[in-house]
């Protein structure tokens, strides 16, 4: 096998990170972001926050939680070993183990610092979604971007790398860990530079009910008041349009709203669909891609993913992360 490169030449690749839960089926987390980042070209990098179990005869999931203080360590350890151009946040399934991924990119001036209870306005708004990370409820000193400017602190380095947060709150037709919805808008999406709902998490999000395109575009419009730069909702299978997926994209800086739109694989929900999604959206990013570009070209490998599912022994198959078979 040729690789391009003579023997001893560093491969010239970026890195990325992912910061997610393994699913042991191979279909869901970390091996999913792994696989897409190595076929597009970057050097794949992982931090584990859960261990994820399907049993198919009693048809449920048993997850173990990584202990926060691991997490942070593994996030430490990652940004020290590389020059990492691009995170993911996939699943991170407790308030605890969500500070502890804030506490470490904050730290590293990827993420802001969590942002004192006075400024917590917007989320105020979001009816249910908690006012207060509870962290924060708990009477945490947190120095909030303001504070930490005047003490000449930089908030977000320059060349931070860009993080796409995926929202994992509901996986396929499991719902899953529904009180990490206030950390999740309070400490990871105002760093984020892109979110990846599907169409529930967007309404766990976006406090709303979605049942048609235009509802939609309001969650992204609501999610996107919440501090991301691009919001991308995923309508897929789930909003139910004949021959088309749609999914709704807001960038916070424009105000604009774009529908994007792909056919309609089988009317199926394919396990790996929206991991695939984001660490493609990812490892454009890692690459230089704009956050534009990014989007459309991760789409792009997902639609392609939709024409080559693999079998699996569970309710959904898996996509496919590899080159057309
Ligand atoms: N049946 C389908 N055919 C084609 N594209 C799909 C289908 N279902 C979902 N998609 C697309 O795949 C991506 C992931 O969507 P989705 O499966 O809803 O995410 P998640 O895995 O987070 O639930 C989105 O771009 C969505 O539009
Ligand atoms: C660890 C983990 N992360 C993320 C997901 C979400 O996967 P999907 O891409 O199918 O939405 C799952 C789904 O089972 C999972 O087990």
């Amino acid at each position: 096998m040729t690789t391009g490169l003579n023997v001893g030449e560093r491969a010239q690749v970026p890195a990325a990170l992912t910061i997610a839960g393994n699913a042991s089926s191979g279909a869901g987390g970390m091996p999913v972001d792994l696989k897409t980042f190595h076929q597009l070209g970057v050097f794949g990098m992982a931090a584990l926050t859960t261990l994820v179990s399907f049993d198919v005869t009693a048809g449920n999931a048993t997850r173990q939680v990584i202990d926060p203080q691991v997490i942070i360590d593994q996030i430490r350890s990652s940004l020290t070993n590389a020059d990492i151009s691009a995170i993911k946040l996939g699943m991170i399934p407790t308030p605890q183990t969500i500070q502890a991924v804030h506490q470490a990119l904050a730290e590293a001036k990827i993420f802001p610092p969590a942002r004192s209870a006075s400024e917590l306005g917007v989320s105020d708004q979001l009816e249910g979604a908690g006012a207060l990370s509870s962290a924060q409820a708990e009477g945490d000193e947190a120095l909030s971007p303001a504070q930490a400017e005047g003490t000449g602190a930089q908030v977000v380095r320059s060349d931070a790398p860009a993080v796409v947060v995926d929202p994992v709150l509901v996986c396929k037709a499991n719902e899953f860990a529904p009180e990490t919805v206030a950390d999740m808008v309070n400490l990871l999406l105002p760093g984020a530079t892109v979110v990846t709902p599907n169409l529930p998490e967007a309404q766990f999000l976006a406090q709303m009910e979605i049942r048609s395109l235009d509802d939609l575009d309001e969650a992204a419009r609501k999610i996107g008041s919440l501090g991301p730069k691009h919001v991308l909702v995923k309508g897929g299978a789930r909003l139910e349009l004949p021959g088309e997926v749609v999914d709704s994209w807001y960038d916070s800086e424009t105000g604009q709203i774009t529908h994007l739109s792909s056919p309609l694989y089988q009317g199926a929900l394919l396990n790996g669909a929206g991991c695939t999604l984001a660490a493609a959206i990812t490892a454009y990013l890692a690459k230089g891609s704009e956050a534009a570009e990014a989007i459309r070209l991760g789409r792009e490998f997902v639609a392609t993913g939709f024409a080559h599912p693999f079998k699996l022994h569970l309710p959904n198959d898996a996509l496919w992360t590899g080159p057309a078979k």
